[in-house]
C-alpha cells in the first residue's frame, strides 16, 4: 500500500479526496490536515461533512493535524485541497521533504517544470518529474487543472486531431467551485453572476499548456487561440459549457470521433468506464441528471451542430478537483514514477 495524507481535507475538495480515498485500493489515507481550529480534533468532530454520501467511519477517529512539512514527512504523496495562497510556499516545501504532492490548488500550475494533467489527454507531460527531480530530490509536484479547463479539455481532446483554431467557450459554473463558505444564497439565489475572479485567464492559459507537446524538456503551447467567458449559475455541482470551435471536420465525424474515443490507459482504479460520453437526445446533458456519471469523472457532451458548437459538462468538485487529482496519482504510480 502507498501511503497517502490530504492537505485542506475538512473543506469542499478535502471532503471529496477523504471520500475517494476513504477505501481506495491503493492508498492507505493515513494524515488529514486542515487549520489550527481543526488540528488535534478526531476527523469526525472537526469536519462538517456536506457530501451525499455517507461519512466513510474508517477515518473518523484520524486526529486532524497541523498543516506543515512536519505533519506529512514520511508519506508517500500528499493530495493538497488548500487555498492557493497557502499552497505555493508549502508545496514547494512538503515536496523538497521527498514526498510527491498531487495538487488542485492553482498555484505552481503554470510553473515551467510542474506537470499540469488530466490523464487522457497528456499523460506524456509527467515526464517533467524527471527535470524536478534533477536537483536530487525525490519529491515533486504534479498539478490537476481549474476544474472548468478540465472538462474543456477532455471534451475537446476527443476531436483535437481535426485540427482545431480560435476555440471559443462560455460557462455556467456551479456554486460548490467556490468553496463551502463562498457564495451567498442571498447573492445567486434568482440569479447568474457574469464574473468569476481569474477563471477566464486560467482557462485560457492552462488549455494551452495541456494541450500542448512536450519534447522531453519544455512544453510548447498549442497552436490555437481560446476566448473565454466565466458565470456562476444556481446548480449545486456540475459545470456546464458551452463550445465553439473552427474546424474542416464535419458534425458527423466529430459524433462519430466521441461515440469511437477510449482513454489511451486501463486498469486505473478511479478511470470511468467512459471518460466522454456523447448524449444524442437534443436536451442533454444537464448537471442534474448526469454529473454522477462515471462515479462523477465522466464529461458528457451534446448538442453537437454546425458552427461547429457544442455543450460540455463535467463534476467540478470530482472529475474537476479531487478525482482529478487522484487520477492523477494512479496514472504516476502505474507509470512507476513511486
Ligand atoms: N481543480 C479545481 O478546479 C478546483 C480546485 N479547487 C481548489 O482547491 C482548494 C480548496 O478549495 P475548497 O475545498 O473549495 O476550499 P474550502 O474553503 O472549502 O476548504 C479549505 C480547506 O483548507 C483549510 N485551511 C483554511 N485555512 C487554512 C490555514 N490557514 N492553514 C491550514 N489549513 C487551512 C480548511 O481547514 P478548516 O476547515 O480547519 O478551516 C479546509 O480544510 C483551493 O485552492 C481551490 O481553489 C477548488 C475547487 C475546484
Ligand atoms: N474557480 C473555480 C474553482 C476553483 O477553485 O478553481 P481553481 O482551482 O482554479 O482555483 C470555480 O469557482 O468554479
Amino acid at each position: 500500500m502507498i501511503n497517502v495524507g490530504v492537505l485542506g481535507a475538512t473543506g469542499a475538495v478535502g471532503q471529496r479526496f477523504v471520500q475517494l480515498l476513504a477505501s481506495h485500493p491503493w492508498f492507505n489515507l493515513q494524515t488529514l490536515t486542515a487549520s489550527e481550529r481543526s488540528a488535534g480534533k478526531n476527523y469526525r468532530d472537526a469536519v462538517n461533512w456536506r457530501l451525499d454520501e455517507p461519512f466513510p467511519d474508517s477515518v473518523g477517529d484520524i486526529v486532524v493535524s497541523k498543516t506543515d512539512v512536519d505533519s506529512v514527512k514520511g508519506l508517500d504523496i500528499v493530495f493538497s485541497a488548500l487555498p492557493a495562497d497557502l499552497a505555493t510556499n508549502l508545496e514547494t516545501d512538503i515536496s523538497r521533504a521527498g514526498v510527491a504532492v498531487c495538487s488542485n490548488a492553482s498555484s505552481h500550475r503554470m510553473d515551467k517544470n510542474v506537470p499540469l494533467v488530466v490523464p487522457e489527454v497528456n499523460p506524456d507531460h509527467l515526464g517533467l518529474i524527471d527535470l524536478q527531480r534533477d536537483s536530487g530530490n525525490d519529491g515533486f509536484i504534479v498539478t490537476n487543472p481549474n476544474c472548468s479547463t478540465i472538462t474543456m479539455v477532455s471534451a475537446l481532446n476527443p476531436i483535437q486531431h481535426r485540427g482545431l483554431s480560435d476555440i471559443r467557450v462560455a460557462t455556467m459554473q456551479a456554486i460548490s467551485g467556490a468553496g463551502f463558505e463562498g457564495i451567498s444564497a442571498m447573492s445567486i439565489y434568482d440569479n447568474v453572476i457574469p464574473y468569476i475572479g481569474s477563471e477566464e485567464k486560467k482557462m485560457e492559459a492552462e488549455t494551452l499548456k495541456i494541450m500542448g507537446s512536450f519534447d522531453g524538456s519544455v512544453i510548447t503551447n498549442a497552436p490555437f487561440s481560446i476566448s473565454a467567458s466565466c458565470h456562476r449559475v444556481p446548480v449545486i455541482d456540475g459545470h456546464t459549457m458551452a463550445i465553439w470551435v473552427d474546424t474542416k471536420a464535419s458534425v458527423e465525424e466529430l459524433k462519430n470521433d466521441f461515440r469511437n474515443y477510449k482513454a489511451p490507459f486501463t486498469g486505473l482504479p478511479t478511470q470511468p468506464e467512459k471518460s466522454v460520453l456523447l448524449f444524442e437526445q437534443e436536451d442533454r446533458p444537464q448537471p442534474r441528471l448526469d454529473r454522477n456519471r462515471g462515479r462523477g469523472m465522466t464529461v458528457s457532451v451534446g448538442r453537437i451542430r454546425e458552427g461547429v458548437r457544442f455543450i460540455a459538462m463535467g463534476h467540478n468538485t470530482i472529475r474537476g478537483a479531487a478525482g482529478a487529482s487522484v487520477l492523477n496519482a494512479e496514472l504516476i504510480v502505474s507509470k512507476k514514477y513511486l
